[in-house]
């Protein structure tokens, strides 16, 4: 089973509108709401394409109680714990031509909840994938997906770790199966900005020789580059299309690759899934469907 964990799950309010004026009132032409957060948005595509998981994490309030009834009407297995105080967050994404956001902090999670949840994740068993996806709580220690691998570690489980910084260097000893930073987020952990391939191929090499097993690297609309755990390149372009709204390509991208991996056992089958579901949530205005998946994978 695949098991996903979001510790600061999210209501994005997605908002269109021609210019954003800092200071004054602007009104949206259009707004759309999605169940996110990064692991929920992984078990949403995951579960567009067929692949069954089960949505772990901490929700609160009556965002927390809209978000598991959204989930639960897609067909989407969850088992949340609900905090005791405060509200999951909501998000705020300005598509204004270029693209604003505003993440909100998210509720503190007390000790109880924590051992709730280590709980949960005791009951994995060998041959599962458990997806660790997104930022944690200002209340949480940043050792906390390091904690959550070594409690796991020499039971056969794949890990897959879509986080920045600190949450994901310190994972890497671990041996996690992928991760996926975005071409930023990777220079960021170098304090490089990555303008060439070669500087990402060579960025994307220090994390594998550091233990990441696989290394995917998306950088938008100029695609994505894998380095797989035999040591080889493979790089796919983005698909094409008219972009829409890129809220959660990256976690569509991650979903279209496990999911690809899963029933081809092939890197490169997973890679163009991954594409696929990163491409057909971009040119979405919510999170990929299976129809739109399949429609961007016959253009690749
Ligand atoms: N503008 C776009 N055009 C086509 N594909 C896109 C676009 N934006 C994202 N994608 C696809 O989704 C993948 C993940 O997107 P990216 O924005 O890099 O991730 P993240 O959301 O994590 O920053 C990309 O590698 C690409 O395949
Ligand atoms: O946990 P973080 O890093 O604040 O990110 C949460 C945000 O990321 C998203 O999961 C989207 O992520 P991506 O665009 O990177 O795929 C949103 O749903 C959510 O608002």
């Amino acid at each position: 089973m695949i098991y996903t964990v979001t510790f600061n799950p999210a209501i994005d309010y997605v908002v269109r509108m021609d210019r954003l004026e800092p200071g004054s009132i602007n009104r949206a032409s259009q707004e759309l709401i999605q169940f996110g957060g990064k692991g929920i948005n992984v078990s949403t595509v995951l579960g567009n394409l067929g692949t069954e998981s089960v949505a772990l994490g901490f929700l609160a309030g009556f965002t927390g109680r809209a978000i598991e009834a959204g989930l639960s009407a897609a067909g989407v297995r969850t088992d949340f714990i609900h905090l005791p105080e405060g509200f999951t967050r909501i998000n705020v994404k300005i598509k204004a031509g270029e693209e604003t956001e505003l993440n909100g902090r998210g509720p503190a999670i007390p000790p109880e909840a924590l051992e709730a949840l280590f709980r949960k994740l005791d009951a994995l068993t060998g041959g599962d994938i458990l997806v660790l996806a997104g930022s944690i709580p200002a209340s949480l220690p940043s050792d906390i997906y390091e904690r959550i691998l070594e409690r796991l570690d020499g039971r056969g489980i794949s890990a897959v770790v879509d986080a920045e910084g600190d949450l994901l260097a310190n994972v890497l000893k671990y041996r996690p199966f992928l991760i996926k930073p975005n071409r930023l987020e990777l220079g960021g952990m170098f304090g490089q900005t990555l303008e060439t391939l070669d500087e990402v191929r060579a960025c994307a090499a220090k994390l594998q020789e550091r233990g990441a097993r696989n290394v995917l690297v998306s950088m938008a609309g100029d695609g994505a580059i894998l380095l797989d755990e035999t040591g080889r390149f493979h790089q796919a372009p983005a698909a094409r299309g008219t972009v829409r709204n890129s809220v959660g390509a990256g976690d569509s991208m991650v979903a279209g690759f496990l999911a690809g991996w899963l029933d081809s056992g092939q890197y490169e089958s997973a890679l163009r899934l991954g594409t696929a579901a990163g491409g057909a949530t971009a040119f979405s205005d919510g999170l990929a469907s299976r129809d739109a998946v399949e429609a961007v994978l016959r253009t690749l």
